[in-house]
Protein backbone atom coordinates (compact mmCIF):
# COMPACT_ATOMS: atom_id res chain seq x y z
CA UNK A 1 0.00 0.00 0.00
CA UNK A 2 1.50 3.52 -0.91
CA UNK A 3 2.22 5.01 1.91
CA UNK A 4 0.25 8.41 2.56
CA UNK A 5 1.60 11.73 2.29
CA UNK A 6 1.23 14.11 4.94
CA UNK A 7 -0.04 17.50 3.58
CA UNK A 8 2.40 20.70 3.59
CA UNK A 9 2.17 24.45 5.04
CA UNK A 10 3.67 27.50 4.07
CA UNK A 11 4.70 30.50 6.41
CA UNK A 12 4.64 33.61 4.74
CA UNK A 13 7.50 35.63 6.52
CA UNK A 14 6.67 39.18 6.36
CA UNK A 15 10.02 40.51 7.87
CA UNK A 16 11.08 42.42 4.71
CA UNK A 17 7.70 44.64 4.33
CA UNK A 18 8.48 45.94 7.71
CA UNK A 19 12.29 46.78 6.52
CA UNK A 20 10.49 48.70 3.76
CA UNK A 21 8.37 50.18 6.02
CA UNK A 22 11.28 51.18 7.98
CA UNK A 23 13.14 52.61 5.51
CA UNK A 24 11.34 56.06 5.45
CA UNK A 25 10.26 55.47 9.31
CA UNK A 26 6.25 55.68 8.48
CA UNK A 27 3.36 53.22 8.78
CA UNK A 28 3.56 52.06 5.61
CA UNK A 29 3.66 49.78 4.07
CA UNK A 30 1.62 47.82 6.61
CA UNK A 31 2.81 44.45 7.37
CA UNK A 32 -0.29 43.46 8.92
CA UNK A 33 -2.01 43.91 5.25
CA UNK A 34 0.82 42.02 4.00
CA UNK A 35 -0.33 39.49 6.32
CA UNK A 36 -4.02 39.41 5.27
CA UNK A 37 -3.37 39.50 1.61
CA UNK A 38 -1.07 36.14 2.20
CA UNK A 39 -3.75 34.56 3.97
CA UNK A 40 -6.38 35.20 1.49
CA UNK A 41 -4.19 34.03 -0.73
CA UNK A 42 -3.56 30.37 0.99
CA UNK A 43 -1.02 30.85 3.33
CA UNK A 44 -1.37 28.30 5.88
CA UNK A 45 0.58 30.43 9.23
CA UNK A 46 2.26 33.88 9.26
CA UNK A 47 6.10 34.14 10.50
CA UNK A 48 7.64 37.40 11.63
CA UNK A 49 10.81 37.25 13.39
CA UNK A 50 11.54 40.23 16.17
CA UNK A 51 15.08 40.87 15.55
CA UNK A 52 16.60 42.40 19.01
CA UNK A 53 17.49 45.14 17.00
CA UNK A 54 14.31 45.76 15.27
CA UNK A 55 15.34 46.43 11.60
CA UNK A 56 12.42 45.32 10.86
CA UNK A 57 9.54 43.56 12.71
CA UNK A 58 8.98 46.17 15.74
CA UNK A 59 7.02 45.24 18.75
CA UNK A 60 3.66 46.10 17.97
CA UNK A 61 3.75 44.34 14.68
CA UNK A 62 3.96 41.21 16.58
CA UNK A 63 1.50 42.42 18.63
CA UNK A 64 -1.36 43.15 16.12
CA UNK A 65 0.03 40.40 13.99
CA UNK A 66 -1.47 38.35 17.15
CA UNK A 67 -4.36 40.15 17.89
CA UNK A 68 -5.50 40.42 14.65
CA UNK A 69 -4.69 37.37 11.76
CA UNK A 70 -6.57 34.11 12.00
CA UNK A 71 -3.88 31.93 10.98
CA UNK A 72 -1.16 30.72 13.65
CA UNK A 73 1.84 32.98 14.90
CA UNK A 74 5.41 31.77 14.28
CA UNK A 75 7.45 34.26 16.24
CA UNK A 76 10.91 33.63 15.47
CA UNK A 77 13.49 34.83 18.09
CA UNK A 78 16.50 35.19 19.90
CA UNK A 79 17.74 32.61 22.58
CA UNK A 80 17.28 35.11 25.50
CA UNK A 81 15.42 35.99 28.66
CA UNK A 82 14.01 38.73 27.08
CA UNK A 83 12.77 37.86 24.34
CA UNK A 84 10.84 34.35 25.89
CA UNK A 85 9.51 37.23 28.11
CA UNK A 86 8.24 39.19 25.25
CA UNK A 87 7.44 36.05 23.80
CA UNK A 88 5.13 35.07 26.55
CA UNK A 89 3.24 38.19 26.59
CA UNK A 90 2.42 37.79 23.24
CA UNK A 91 1.17 34.06 23.56
CA UNK A 92 2.02 33.04 19.62
CA UNK A 93 1.20 29.66 18.25
CA UNK A 94 4.96 29.03 17.87
CA UNK A 95 7.97 30.22 18.52
CA UNK A 96 11.30 29.32 16.21
CA UNK A 97 14.65 30.10 18.49
CA UNK A 98 17.20 31.28 15.84
CA UNK A 99 20.51 32.44 16.41
CA UNK A 100 21.20 36.51 15.86
CA UNK A 101 24.49 38.14 15.97
CA UNK A 102 24.00 41.74 15.95
CA UNK A 103 26.31 42.36 12.48
CA UNK A 104 24.98 39.75 10.78
CA UNK A 105 22.88 40.69 7.37
CA UNK A 106 20.78 38.09 7.60
CA UNK A 107 20.29 35.00 9.77
CA UNK A 108 23.42 32.90 8.92
CA UNK A 109 24.23 29.30 10.49
CA UNK A 110 21.73 27.53 12.69
CA UNK A 111 21.43 27.42 16.55
CA UNK A 112 23.99 25.78 18.51
CA UNK A 113 21.57 23.35 20.34
CA UNK A 114 24.52 20.77 21.31
CA UNK A 115 26.44 24.34 23.09
CA UNK A 116 22.87 25.05 24.51
CA UNK A 117 22.87 23.18 27.59
CA UNK A 118 20.48 24.23 30.78
CA UNK A 119 19.79 28.27 29.84
CA UNK A 120 18.20 27.30 26.37
CA UNK A 121 16.85 24.07 27.53
CA UNK A 122 15.61 26.75 30.14
CA UNK A 123 14.09 29.20 27.20
CA UNK A 124 12.63 26.16 26.00
CA UNK A 125 10.81 25.09 28.94
CA UNK A 126 8.96 28.35 29.78
CA UNK A 127 7.74 28.38 26.02
CA UNK A 128 6.30 25.12 26.46
CA UNK A 129 4.81 25.41 29.80
CA UNK A 130 2.87 28.51 28.27
CA UNK A 131 1.47 26.06 25.73
CA UNK A 132 3.41 27.60 22.98
CA UNK A 133 5.03 25.57 20.21
CA UNK A 134 8.58 25.29 20.07
CA UNK A 135 11.20 24.95 17.17
CA UNK A 136 14.50 25.23 17.07
CA UNK A 137 16.24 26.34 13.43
CA UNK A 138 19.29 24.32 13.06
CA UNK A 139 21.90 23.43 10.31
CA UNK A 140 21.38 19.95 8.50
CA UNK A 141 23.64 18.41 11.08
CA UNK A 142 22.83 14.71 12.71
CA UNK A 143 24.70 16.18 16.46
CA UNK A 144 22.12 19.41 16.40
CA UNK A 145 19.20 17.29 15.39
CA UNK A 146 19.46 14.54 18.46
CA UNK A 147 20.44 17.29 20.76
CA UNK A 148 17.37 19.26 19.67
CA UNK A 149 15.20 15.85 20.62
CA UNK A 150 16.95 15.66 24.04
CA UNK A 151 15.88 19.28 24.50
CA UNK A 152 12.31 18.80 24.27
CA UNK A 153 11.23 21.12 21.66
CA UNK A 154 8.84 19.70 19.14
CA UNK A 155 9.59 21.04 15.87
CA UNK A 156 13.18 21.82 14.15
CA UNK A 157 13.19 24.06 10.98
CA UNK A 158 16.31 22.93 8.84
CA UNK A 159 18.16 25.99 7.53
CA UNK A 160 18.11 25.79 3.98
CA UNK A 161 20.31 28.97 3.94
CA UNK A 162 23.35 27.60 2.34
CA UNK A 163 21.70 25.05 -0.28
CA UNK A 164 19.95 27.42 -1.28
CA UNK A 165 23.12 29.71 -1.78
CA UNK A 166 25.06 27.04 -4.13
CA UNK A 167 21.92 26.85 -5.80
CA UNK A 168 22.13 30.27 -7.06
CA UNK A 169 25.55 29.96 -7.61
CA UNK A 170 25.45 27.01 -9.73
CA UNK A 171 27.56 24.84 -7.67
CA UNK A 172 26.01 21.70 -8.52
CA UNK A 173 27.98 19.20 -6.29
CA UNK A 174 28.22 20.92 -3.60
CA UNK A 175 24.59 21.98 -3.73
CA UNK A 176 23.83 18.45 -4.26
CA UNK A 177 25.36 17.40 -1.17
CA UNK A 178 24.11 19.74 1.16
CA UNK A 179 20.83 18.77 -0.20
CA UNK A 180 22.09 15.28 0.71
CA UNK A 181 22.33 16.91 4.24
CA UNK A 182 19.05 18.23 4.27
CA UNK A 183 17.52 15.29 3.35
CA UNK A 184 19.09 12.77 6.23
CA UNK A 185 18.25 15.53 8.68
CA UNK A 186 14.59 15.53 7.81
CA UNK A 187 14.89 11.52 8.28
CA UNK A 188 16.57 11.60 11.52
CA UNK A 189 14.61 14.16 12.89
CA UNK A 190 11.02 12.65 11.67
CA UNK A 191 12.12 9.29 13.12
CA UNK A 192 13.09 11.05 16.46
CA UNK A 193 9.71 11.99 16.64
CA UNK A 194 10.17 15.59 15.44
CA UNK A 195 7.96 17.80 13.12
CA UNK A 196 10.36 18.86 10.29
CA UNK A 197 10.16 22.39 8.84
CA UNK A 198 12.44 24.38 6.76
CA UNK A 199 13.51 27.70 5.56
CA UNK A 200 15.62 30.55 4.61
CA UNK A 201 16.51 31.47 0.99
CA UNK A 202 14.02 29.37 -0.93
CA UNK A 203 11.86 30.58 -4.21
CA UNK A 204 9.49 28.63 -6.27
CA UNK A 205 12.12 25.77 -7.72
CA UNK A 206 14.10 25.18 -3.96
CA UNK A 207 10.77 25.09 -2.17
CA UNK A 208 9.14 22.56 -4.81
CA UNK A 209 11.92 20.64 -4.23
CA UNK A 210 12.41 21.10 -0.58
CA UNK A 211 8.20 19.97 -0.57
CA UNK A 212 8.87 16.52 -2.52
CA UNK A 213 10.55 15.56 0.81
CA UNK A 214 7.37 13.88 2.56
CA UNK A 215 9.11 14.62 6.64
CA UNK A 216 8.72 17.90 5.72
CA UNK A 217 5.97 19.65 7.17
CA UNK A 218 5.79 23.08 7.02
CA UNK A 219 7.97 25.78 4.96
CA UNK A 220 8.45 29.01 6.12
CA UNK A 221 9.66 31.88 3.27
CA UNK A 222 9.65 35.42 3.09
CA UNK A 223 12.32 37.41 1.58
CA UNK A 224 11.98 36.05 -2.08
CA UNK A 225 7.87 36.20 -1.76
CA UNK A 226 8.52 39.94 -1.11
CA UNK A 227 10.58 39.88 -3.66
CA UNK A 228 8.08 39.05 -6.22
CA UNK A 229 5.89 41.08 -4.68
CA UNK A 230 7.03 44.19 -6.04
CA UNK A 231 6.55 42.60 -9.34
CA UNK A 232 3.27 40.78 -9.22
CA UNK A 233 1.89 41.13 -6.15
CA UNK A 234 1.88 39.64 -2.68
CA UNK A 235 -1.52 37.51 -3.13
CA UNK A 236 -0.19 35.80 -7.06
CA UNK A 237 3.43 35.31 -5.54
CA UNK A 238 1.79 33.22 -2.85
CA UNK A 239 -0.67 31.50 -5.22
CA UNK A 240 2.32 30.51 -7.16
CA UNK A 241 5.04 29.44 -4.32
CA UNK A 242 1.64 27.31 -2.70
CA UNK A 243 1.46 25.58 -6.29
CA UNK A 244 4.91 25.14 -6.53
CA UNK A 245 5.17 23.02 -3.58
CA UNK A 246 1.90 21.29 -4.77
CA UNK A 247 3.93 19.81 -8.12
CA UNK A 248 7.06 19.22 -4.99
CA UNK A 249 4.13 16.88 -3.21
CA UNK A 250 2.87 15.60 -6.31
CA UNK A 251 6.12 14.35 -7.65
CA UNK A 252 6.58 12.52 -4.18
CA UNK A 253 3.35 10.81 -4.90
CA UNK A 254 4.33 9.94 -8.02
CA UNK A 255 7.53 8.37 -6.89
CA UNK A 256 5.82 6.49 -4.23
CA UNK A 257 3.04 4.96 -6.87
CA UNK A 258 5.67 3.87 -9.12
C1 LIG B 1 15.28 32.65 10.67
C2 LIG B 1 15.04 33.03 9.27
O1 LIG B 1 15.53 32.42 8.35
C3 LIG B 1 14.28 34.25 8.94
O2 LIG B 1 13.71 34.90 10.03
C4 LIG B 1 15.27 35.17 8.31
O3 LIG B 1 16.19 35.45 9.35
C5 LIG B 1 14.58 36.39 7.76
O4 LIG B 1 14.97 37.51 8.51
P1 LIG B 1 16.35 38.27 8.19
O5 LIG B 1 16.34 38.58 6.71
O6 LIG B 1 16.34 39.46 9.08
O7 LIG B 1 17.44 37.29 8.56
N1 LIG C 1 12.80 30.74 8.88
C1 LIG C 1 12.83 31.14 7.49
C2 LIG C 1 11.96 32.31 7.26
O1 LIG C 1 11.13 32.64 8.10
C3 LIG C 1 12.04 33.05 5.99
O2 LIG C 1 13.37 33.15 5.54
P1 LIG C 1 13.56 33.93 4.14
O3 LIG C 1 12.65 33.27 3.13
O4 LIG C 1 13.17 35.34 4.38
O5 LIG C 1 15.02 33.75 3.79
Amino acid sequence: MTPVVKPIRLGVNIDHVATLRNARGGRLPDPLRAASLAIAAGADGITAHLREDRRHIRDADMRALKDEISVPLNFEMAATDQMVDIALAIAPHACCLVPERREERTTEGGLDVVGGGAVLRGHIARLGEAGIRVSLFVAPDPAQIGAAFDTGAAVVELHTGHWCDLVAAGDHEPAAAEFARLVAAARQADALGLEVHAGHGLDYATAETMATLGEVRELNIGHFLVGEALFEGLESAVRRMRTAMARGRAALRAGMAA
